[in-house]
């Protein structure tokens, strides 16, 4: 059986992927991106190609090529590296599972094909299982994320006796605000040495109280060292600190939800932040609009958790 170095625990940043303004991947910022997650948020693990990543966007080609360069830059410097491999071919997924076994990764991830979807948890177990097969040495996590993929399987249901069926199975990645179908996730699973890895950022303090134990997310790019307070007054049992530090997080993300959040802002707010230039997000994706830029640097300004001197507007557009 697969067993990682150690648990995936803690935030995990589900990394941009960086493109030129010509809509080219850009690996050449991946360097100065580690050391940005590392150094200024506090932030050690990473998850690679998935939703914010656009990695359902990409070839696969280019999916092998920002995986590589992702070990290349953050070995020695990260903790863990996760590759989302899902994929609507069975053996794109499989070669790209392999592929992440190849390169060294510390995990792989699968969301559900949302096309010709499973209609049942058996034949998502089936398709899941033969991926995981692919790279029987890694660490296997179900990326359970319905509204996108439109495939409403019950995680909890999921998970019923699958260490049997996928014996690498190490985690939950669940990016879903149903904290009943999480709950039971945890609880039923409590012999087990499972990840609960929640992906809702505005929620995460809930799913803490739930069993979390740990988080991806886009935020966590940009408001790790913000969230990292959370979840250490949490660990100290200062809930009264963990819920301020939730509550300032929420009125962020809260007011970008209401002005329109994807991956598009999160690439600009991310390029607002760190300076790393992040580019533009490929088509059907658009830019963030210049208003939303403003209104969420303004915003950021007036949140107490990033100074103004932070800022940097530099290669929002072309
Ligand atoms: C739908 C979506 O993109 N959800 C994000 C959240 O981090 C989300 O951006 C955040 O909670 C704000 O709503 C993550 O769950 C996605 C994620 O982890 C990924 O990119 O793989």
């Amino acid at each position: 059986m697969a067993s990682p170095k150690k648990k995936l625990q803690g935030l995990v940043a589900a990394t941009i992927t960086p493109m030129t303004e010509h809509g080219e991947i850009n690996l050449s910022v991946i360097g100065r991106y580690v050391d940005y997650l590392v150094e200024e948020q506090g932030v050690k693990n990473i998850f690679v190609n998935g939703t914010t990543g656009e990695g359902l966007s990409l070839s696969i080609s280019e999916r092998r090529q920002v995986a590589e360069e992702w070990m290349t830059k953050g070995r020695n410097k990260l903790d863990q590296i996760v590759i989302h491999v899902g994929a609507l071919s069975l053996k794109e997924s499989q070669e790209l599972a392999r592929h992440a076994a190849e390169i060294g990764a510390d995990g792989i991830a699968v969301i559900a094909p949302f096309f010709l979807k499973p209609w049942n948890k058996d034949v998502l177990i089936n398709f899941l299982k033969e991926v995981a097969a692919a790279a029987p040495a890694l660490p296997f996590y179900y990326y359970h994320i319905p509204a996108l993929t439109g495939v409403k399987i019950r995680a909890e249901e999921l998970l019923d006796g699958i260490q049997e069926k996928i014996p690498t199975f190490q985690g939950l990645k669940f990016s879903d605000t149903d904290l009943l179908d999480f709950g039971q996730c945890v609880d039923q699973n409590r012999e087990q040495q499972f990840a609960f890895l929640f992906g809702v950022d505005e929620q995460l303090l809930s799913a803490l109280v739930m069993g979390a134990t740990g988080a991806v997310g886009s935020t966590y790019n940009y408001l790790g060292k913000k969230t990292n307070q959370m979840l250490e007054a949490f660990e100290q049992k200062d809930f009264s600190s963990a819920l301020n530090h939730q509550f300032c997080i929420q009125r962020f993300i809260n007011f970008v939800l209401k002005l329109g959040f994807g991956v598009s802002q999160t690439k600009a707010i991310m390029t607002l932040v760190s300076g790393i230039p992040m580019g533009p997000p490929r088509p059907p994706l658009q830019r963030a609009s210049r208003e939303f830029i403003d209104e969420a640097k303004a915003r950021l300004e007036s949140l107490d958790f990033l100074s103004s001197t932070d800022l940097k507007d530099g290669n929002l557009e072309s």
